[in-house]
């Protein structure tokens, strides 16, 4: 389980980069022996030179040719080095393209409930972008390993040329570093990993003082010093974390490196022993040296990459965990409701959002007829929203059943579901692209289809205002995007987003309080029209506004989580009720 992550990325790269990972091979193998190949060449060079100096005239062909060697491996190694970064960017890119398309579209596949809890958002926070480097990481490291690997091997086969202690030195200097810089690894992605939840809400913090709602608000409310000191205590909060663990670590180093540097010394003592007793010439002596600190410094590195190779596979983990997400399941079998003509039938429903939670929904109880036009009033919190949700199959129903056309809709693919319904919330997206693809995304085989797209805008009370768009339908909206595009207001949003609702060719129409921004003239005139915009269709509507609701087939008054009224406005006035109770509350406002 622990390296399932590492095990996974493995996977994925062998299909889609082996190419990659053979050639990445190679040159890592090529870089690890160069080492070695140049310590030679300098031991050489070195005696050539001091042989030269004293007078021996033949060493120069020879010291020419080292150095014309040294050249080649020099130049071999950059030319290496630059092919290799060049591959593992486009690599990096193939794979984020991949995983970034993979991530997107299993985050419309894991069940909507998910999107409640805290840890999922947590984990998505963690996972980010650029995971293309993230899945290679892991193994570049490795092959920095193996590098390193060799190249320690070829510095070690050096050294114990020259005297078996030398090799004992770098071998006790080596394995501490290994151990340190690994555990460290793990600390900080157990840092990042606790306290990701403090930085998320520093981050939500800083994100509202630089978008344009959040600003306003912020301005108004005077709300800046207050929205600061939180942001300060929970970024202090991270970075005093982050700095206490650099401080353990970089303690931890200078002990390390102290330890090192007392080995150097050792090695120094006998570097000297050595030469008194003329075992090294001059060249050799040279090299010890750089063999020393060559071999220090690929175990530092090898150490480092272990320590890497540890804290990417737990970010794989997260990412291959989440990827992993069961998608959308259906809990019940495809059992049917008999009743054909009813559009959807809510039997004996319970519902709460958690399982210790209370329910939400109580009780309910409902046949929505084919083609009936239904208002949901009740007050703040009765209910409403979480019926349309579930009616929706957005949330797992454990108590009690729901049937959409005759199918429960835990039985119905995510396809079927859609294909059935066109929906709009009173949180829709305001997307900052053309007129057009505002209303088309109802319906996008519609894309090109002008005459229908206007004649959506017609409906929702936006013709007016497209007239007076130079480009009509191809106006970029929002100015969020593109320099130079245009502008709504709230209400015309709210018509744009009925516009693609109303242009869906589904059975039931839902609208949560798509009006609830539309001037109250307007927000009649839509519902009067519901009629003739949802020809043929079931519809539910949402709303707050007792005077549109009339216009419906049917009202139903929910208060806790329960339908405590149904019937037409007439029946419900005629006597005693909330309903009546709220509409002449209202009506009295307006009176
Ligand atoms: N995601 C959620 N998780 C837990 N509880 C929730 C969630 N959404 C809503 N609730 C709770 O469910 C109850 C019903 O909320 P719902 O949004 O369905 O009410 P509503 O009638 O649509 O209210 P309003 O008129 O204010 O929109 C409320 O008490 C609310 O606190």
């Amino acid at each position: 389980m622990k390296w399932d992550g590492l095990k996974n990325a493995f996977k994925l790269i062998h299909i889609h980069g082996k190419k990659w990972a053979l050639f990445s091979l190679f040159t890592r193998i090529l870089m690890g022996i160069l080492p070695f190949v140049s310590l030679k060449l300098l031991e050489k060079l070195v005696n050539e030179v001091t042989g030269y100096l004293s007078n021996d005239s033949q060493g120069l062909k020879v010291i020419f040719l080292l150095l014309f060697f040294q050249f080649l491996v020099t130049i071999s190694r950059t030319i290496i080095q630059h092919v290799n970064e060049v591959m593992d960017m486009e690599m990096e890119y193939k794979l984020d393209f991949i995983i970034g398309r993979a991530l997107s579209e299993k985050a419309v596949k894991v069940p909507y409930h998910n999107f409640e809890n805290a840890e999922f958002y947590n984990t998505i926070e963690r996972i980010g972008n650029n995971q293309g480097t993230r899945i290679l990481s892991p193994l570049k490291h490795l092959l920095d390993i193996c590098q390193a690997v060799i190249s320690f091997g070829s510095y070690i086969v050096f050294l114990a040329m020259v005297h078996w202690s030398l090799v004992v030195i770098s071998v006790i200097v080596a394995v501490p570093t290994l151990f340190v810089q690994a555990r460290y690894g793990s600390e900080k992605f157990f840092l990042m990993k606790y306290t990701t939840k403090e930085a998320r809400e520093a981050n939500f913090i800083s994100a509202l003082f630089q978008n344009k709602e959040g600003n306003k608000e912020i301005r108004l409310f005077n709300l800046s010093n207050y929205l600061l000191s939180m942001w300060e205590r929970l970024t202090l909060y991270t970075n005093n974390k982050a700095i206490q663990l650099m401080k353990r670590e970089k303690r931890t180093l200078i002990i390390l490196d102290s330890l090192t540097a007392l080995m150097y010394v050792g090695a120094s003592w006998i570097i000297i022993n050595l030469l008194r007793s003329s075992k090294l010439g001059v060249g050799q002596f040279v090299s010890i040296g750089q063999a020393i600190q060559g071999a220090q410094g690929v175990i530092n590195s090898a150490a480092v990459s272990l320590a890497r190779i540890y804290e990417e596979q737990l970010y794989l983990n997260d990412y291959f965990s989440f990827m992993e997400h069961e998608d959308e399941t259906f809990i019940k079998p495809a059992s049917t409701w008999i009743d054909t003509n009813s559009a959807i039938t809510i039997s004996n429903v319970n519902f709460s959002y958690s399982d210790q939670g209370n329910n939400v929904l109580k009780n309910i109880d409902l046949t929505i007829k084919k083609g009936e036009k239904i208002a949901i009033v009740g007050e703040n919190g009765s209910g409403k929203t979480t019926l349309v949700k579930c009616i929706l199959g957005l949330y797992p129903i454990t108590n009690g059943d729901i049937y959409v056309h005759q199918k429960n809709i835990q039985a119905m693919e995510p396809q079927e579901i859609s294909d059935r319904f066109s929906a709009i919330f009173q949180d829709f997206i305001t997307y900052p692209f053309s007129l057009r693809e505002n209303v088309a995304f109802g319906d996008l085989k519609h894309l090109n289809n002008d005459e229908l797209l206007l004649e959506m805008c017609k409906q929702s009370g936006l013709s007016k205002k497209i007239e007076s768009f130079p480009d009509g339908l191809d106006t970029k909206l929002g100015k969020f995007l593109y320099e130079g595009s245009e502008e709504l207001s709230g209400g015309q949003w709210q018509r744009l987003a009925i516009a693609r609702a109303i242009l869906k060719d589904s059975d039931i129409l839902i609208m949560d309080e798509p009006t609830s921004a539309l001037d109250p003239l307007t927000e009649m005139d839509i519902f009067a029209k519901l009629d003739s915009m949802a020809k043929n269709k079931t519809a539910i509507f949402v709303s707050h506004r007792m005077a549109a609701a009339r216009f419906a087939d049917r009202i139903l008054v929910m208060k806790d989580g329960e339908i405590i009224e149904s019937g037409t406005h007439e029946e419900l006035i005629s006597k005693p009720s909330e309903y009546s109770q709220l509409f002449n509350l209202q009506a009295k406002w307006y009176a």
